[in-house]
């Protein structure tokens, strides 16, 4: 008989987009996102970080100060990144799934690569005009987004192997 206990889909990607988060530096917030096709193959995996080459130890990480010296200027996100690093540049009808909802500037680059469909983990930027901004072009060019449901409330990955 087989195993009832396997991941869905939708929890499968979200939990690709939460491994590739925990590569992120960030001290404050690490997002993980995975772009995922019709056929449910991963084209395109991302976390928030600095551009190649920039060196994490010369960028600034803080969240305050002045502009410069905070990482917001420099850092590329999640969204970004996988979307960048798929393997196609046409995503039409791809989902992306994410551990955050996404700013304004990362749904413009979701929109105009074709993707579909959004699925979110937390909406704790809820209130910001960036994420207001979000869904107002969303709604406007009719593209979905919904928060990942799940029963789950986490995925233990074991790095030692069974017999040990
Ligand atoms: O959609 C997103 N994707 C994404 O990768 N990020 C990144 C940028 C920053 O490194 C971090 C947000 O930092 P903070 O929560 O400290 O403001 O998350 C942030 C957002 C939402 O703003
Ligand atoms: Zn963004």
């Amino acid at each position: 008989m087989k195993r009832t206990d396997y991941l869905s889909w939708d929890e499968y990607f979200m939990a690709v987009a939460l491994l590739a988060a925990q590569r992120s530096k960030d001290p404050n917030t690490q997002v993980g996102a995975c772009v995922a096709n019709e056929q449910n193959k991963i084209v395109g995996v991302g976390y928030n970080g600095f551009p190649w080459g920039c060196s994490d130890d010369e960028l600034p990480w803080n969240r305050t100060g002045a502009f410069l010296d905070t990482k917001y200027p420099y850092v590329c996100h999640a969204e970004l990144n996988a979307v960048l690093n798929s393997i196609s540049k046409d995503l039409r009808n791809c989902r992306i799934y994410v551990g955050l909802f996404p700013c304004n500037e990362c749904t413009k680059v979701i929109i105009q690569s074709g993707i579909k469909e959004i699925i979110y983990l937390s909406d704790k930027y809820k209130d910001s005009d960036q994420v207001k901004a979000s869904k107002i072009m969303l709604n406007s060019a009719g593209i979905a987004y919904r928060r990942l449901k799940t029963e789950l409330r986490s995925i233990t990955i074991s790095l030692v192997p069974p017999e040990l």
